[in-house]
């Protein structure tokens, strides 16, 4: 299959890697020293899984060199897919696939309005990688699940190639028949992680066993659950106390990567993590008091990151 990364970060750089590995025809788009480092000696994985090397890997800073491609992977940060969205333009053919997993709830709506919501499948991942340095990208939990699926639920032949494709990487495939459903239980869990890693700093395992911290973080849940109810999406009754247990099981040293950004001083998620929670609450008369404080805590950051961008 001919794929496009669209932002060789962690999840694209991971993904894209595995899939080249794999013996698929991947270009990878990057920008800056990042591109440099990658187009002088490869793409290198440190993973938990085994480390690897896609030399020599193709790569370019403008999707238009590329050509149609049979599917285009959006991985860019949220804060930066509108632009993605037009820039991968030139490589949409009339059956070309593109899939996003990035976090967030609106990710499909926002690329399908520039490249048509025909060409969009949904999809959601769990996994904790990021760039450690240009051409380097580093993956570290023991999870790297996907879950994809047409966004009206059809189980059509494209989007089992697309399953089948990703399974030959060694990742968790799963194709479902309710992505919105599952992207908004992946969101209620990294709306609230975020927001509570970014106010304490510290790890998963470090704040889940301080009561009061345990307390906030079950309101955080609770909030976003409200959120997509009033929405109409369908989520588990037991939502709250399943996520709570998947945080318990989870490795104690996570982090989310909004959280990573900011402590790196660099700009974040927060529109697409908190901010959009809090505009649907006060849009849907849900209270979401503990994601108004995240936002009111973190938007000074946020703000002070982007002047010194
Ligand atoms: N990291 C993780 O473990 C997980 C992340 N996610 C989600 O996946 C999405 C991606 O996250 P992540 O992989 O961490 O992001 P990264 O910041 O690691 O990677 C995004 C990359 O895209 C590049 N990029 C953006 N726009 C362009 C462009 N126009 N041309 C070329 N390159 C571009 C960025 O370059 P530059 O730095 O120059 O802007 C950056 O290298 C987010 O929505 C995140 O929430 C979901 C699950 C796990
Ligand atoms: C918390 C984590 C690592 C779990 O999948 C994640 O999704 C993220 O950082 O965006």
């Amino acid at each position: 299959m001919k794929i496009a990364i669209m932002g060789t970060g962690g999840v694209g750089g991971y993904y894209g890697g595995l899939l080249a590995q794999a013996g698929e025809d991947v270009a990878f788009i990057a920008r800056g020293a990042h591109l440099r480092a990658i187009r002088e000696n490869g793409l290198q994985v440190k993973s938990v899984f085994g480390d690897f090397r896609i030399a020599p890997a193709k790569a370019t800073d403008k999707p238009g060199d590329i050509g149609p491609v049979d599917l285009v992977m959006i991985s860019t940060k949220t804060y930066h897919t509108d632009e993605a969205a037009q820039a991968i333009q030139p490589m949409i053919a009339r059956d070309t696939m593109v899939i996003s997993f990035q976090n967030g709830v609106d990710s499909a709506d926002r690329i399908g309005a520039a490249v048509g919501m025909e060409h969009l499948l949904g999809g959601a991942t769990w996994l904790s990688a990021a760039i450690e340095a240009p051409g380097v990208i580093g993956q570290y939990s023991q999870f790297r699940r996907i879950v994809l699926g047409e966004l009206d639920g059809r189980r059509t032949p494209r989007v089992e190639t697309l399953r089948d494709v990703l399974a030959r990487t060694g990742a968790t495939v799963e194709l479902v028949d309710n992505i919105e459903q599952i992207l908004w239980t992946k969101f209620v869990f990294i709306s609230a992680v975020s927001a509570l890693g970014a106010m304490t700093r510290v790890t998963f395992g470090e704040y889940r066993a301080v009561p009061e911290a345990r307390a906030v973080l079950t309101e955080a849940l609770s909030e976003v659950a409200a959120v997509a109810r009033a929405k109409g999406v369908k989520l588990d009754p037991d939502i709250v106390p399943k996520t709570l247990a998947f945080i318990d099981d989870s490795a104690a040293g996570i982090k989310p990567s909004m959280q990573r950004d900011i402590e790196a001083g660099r700009r974040c998620e927060i529109e697409s993590m908190i901010g959009i929670v809090v505009r649907m609450g006060n849009d849907l008369h849900v209270p979401t008091p503990v994601m108004k404080t995240a936002y009111a805590v973190l938007k000074p950051g946020e703000l002070k990151a982007l002047a010194q961008a």
